[in-house]
């Protein structure tokens, strides 16, 4: 199976996608975690690392953002293929959702259903990604999300405590919009809304996870 967790900057994917892979592995799955981007292994991932570290001016549209994102993919096709024909379950830490959300975000809201759709037939028709089995949308208010970011650990792409899109209150906003618009479309498959936070609590990660693997159990 493939999984995708999906959110804003800070919604606590990384942390989910790991705890799921441990849970899954305590229950005798076998289960691996991939990140998009891949800053480090990818040359699309290095040139988005230069380029949210602010070393690389404003990419001049969406779209060619979106490009420079799904080749980050595309170069992965074999990480991905491998991942899959040795594991019973993949999880990405962000994927073709992340896309679709960030560009959308940053297009004139006339233009943003059409990106959507633009991006997901680059992604999957023309670069042959294989599509999740299941989205997770870490559903974190903005607030909790913006705390969180400024908890992580010094990333290998940037000095500054919020990257050129974290420091960004209005895209984050946005982006939230558009994950919930996927989530109602169903837009690349099936989705499974968590929430992160009850009663004005964090939740801790072993309870997000837990309830991630429940939604893969019942996608399976
Ligand atoms: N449920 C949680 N409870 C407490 N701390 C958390 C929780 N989830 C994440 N964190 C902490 O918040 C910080 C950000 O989490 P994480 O890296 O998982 O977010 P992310 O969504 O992957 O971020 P980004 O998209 O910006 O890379 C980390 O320091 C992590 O340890
Ligand atoms: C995979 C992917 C990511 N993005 C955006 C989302 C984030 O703001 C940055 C970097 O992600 P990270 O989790 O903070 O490392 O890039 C995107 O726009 N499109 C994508 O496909």
């Amino acid at each position: 199976m493939l999984v995708a967790i999906e959110g804003g900057d800070g919604a606590g994917k990384a942390t989910a996608a790991a705890e799921v892979a441990a849970q899954l592995v305590a229950a005798g799955r076998s289960a691996t975690v991939l990140s998009f981007p891949r800053y480090a292994e990818t040359l699309g991932g290095h040139v988005l690392g230069e380029y949210l570290g602010g070393r690389l001016p404003h990419i001049a549209s969406p779209r060619a953002a979106a490009v420079l994102y799904a080749l980050d993919r595309m170069e992965s096709a074999g990480a991905i293929a491998n991942a899959a024909a040795n594991h019973d379950v993949v999880v990405f830490d962000r994927y073709i959702a992340s896309n679709m959300a960030y560009q959308a975000a940053q297009e004139d809201p006339g233009g943003s259903d059409a990106l959507m759709r633009w991006i997901g037939r680059l992604e999957i028709d023309q670069f042959g990604l294989p599509l999740p089995d299941l989205n997770v949308y870490l559903d974190t208010p903005a607030d909790i999300a913006r705390g969180l970011i400024l908890r992580k650990r010094k990333r290998s792409y940037t000095d500054d405590p919020l990257d050129a899109y974290e420091a960004d209150d209005g895209l984050q906003r946005r982006v939230r919009e558009r994950y919930e618009a996927m989530v109602a479309e169903g837009l690349l498959g099936h989705w499974a809304r968590v929430p992160t936070v009850v009663d004005g609590a964090l939740r801790p990660p072993r309870e997000i996870a837990a309830a991630i693997v429940g939604a893969i159990d019942r996608a399976a």
